[in-house]
């Protein structure tokens, strides 16, 4: 147990169908996120890497377990709360970016923060923050589709920190992306873990290991190995130092 853990789950799980059809997709999952700490879990396609996550961020309910965020349990808590919650405290990051393509750079940024009722003055602001801390202050006008896959990404990373969540989730951000590209990426996601973000990434690229204090191993729903990295990206000199 960690004192601080900002998401607790224990014996966490999700199944689909039923009978012959049955698939444990996440089969008794223990896992404690302490505040600041980055975690990757990573496993092959159909490990239950993406459903997982689904539950860590709300986005699904668990079949059974027990899983909490900041002491809040999800179980016990009504749709409304946790659609709050996904809004305020949850940053999420997606394979495929899912930003607006009629919104530029910025307001897609800013637009979870609207949602949250933030001025759009201060919106504004931490948009223009945020993007400058990506390295796309020059790109904040152009919409998605004048952005490379990198770039967008990048927005997206962006615009999950504008509510200032407790905690970053993201599934295979790297995953449709080039290798200049996920290098950036990488450096990005190593940044937000020196600069105390609390992540969790779940990828079957084991680079992903350079941006993490823990390293997870996923196979058929089920934690199956566990590393403690101490500064993974300290240790792996090509994205020592890069990153902010
Ligand atoms: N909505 C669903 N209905 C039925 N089965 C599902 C559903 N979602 C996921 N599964 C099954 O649960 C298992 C875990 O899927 P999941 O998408 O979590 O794996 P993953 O590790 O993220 O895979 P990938 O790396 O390919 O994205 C798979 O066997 C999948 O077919």
């Amino acid at each position: 147990m960690t004192a601080n853990a900002v998401l607790r789950a224990a014996g966490l799980r999700k199944e689909y169908g039923r009978g012959a059809a049955l698939v444990r997709a996440v089969d008794g999952v223990d896992l404690d996120v302490a505040a600041g700490e980055a975690v990757a879990i990573v496993g092959a396609s159909g490990c239950g890497k993406s459903t997982l996550l689904h539950l860590l961020g709300g986005l699904e309910r668990a079949s059974g377990g027990e899983l909490s965020m900041a002491g809040e349990r999800f179980d016990t808590m009504s749709e409304t709360r946790l659609a709050r919650l996904r809004r305020n405290a949850i940053g999420f990051v997606f394979q495929g970016f899912h930003l607006v393509d009629e919104l530029t750079a910025a307001e897609n940024v800013e637009l979870p923060a609207l949602l949250a009722g933030v001025s759009p003055r201060a919106a504004r602001r931490r948009a223009a923050d945020l993007l400058e801390r990506v390295g796309l202050a020059d790109r904040s006008r152009h919409l998605p589709s004048a952005l490379s896959g990198g770039q967008r990404q990048r927005v997206a990373v962006a615009r999950a920190l504008v509510n200032r969540p407790l905690v970053v989730l993201a599934d295979e951000p790297t995953g449709n992306l080039d290798s200049t590209a996920t290098t950036d990426v990488l450096r990005l996601f190593d940044g937000l873990r020196r600069n105390g973000h609390t992540l969790v990434i779940v990828t079957h690229d084991s680079r992903i290991a350079a941006t993490s204090d823990r390293l997870i191993t996923m196979r058929d729903g089920a934690f199956v190995d566990e590393t403690r990295l101490g500064g993974g990206a300290r240790r792996l000199g090509s994205l020592a130092g890069l990153g902010g």
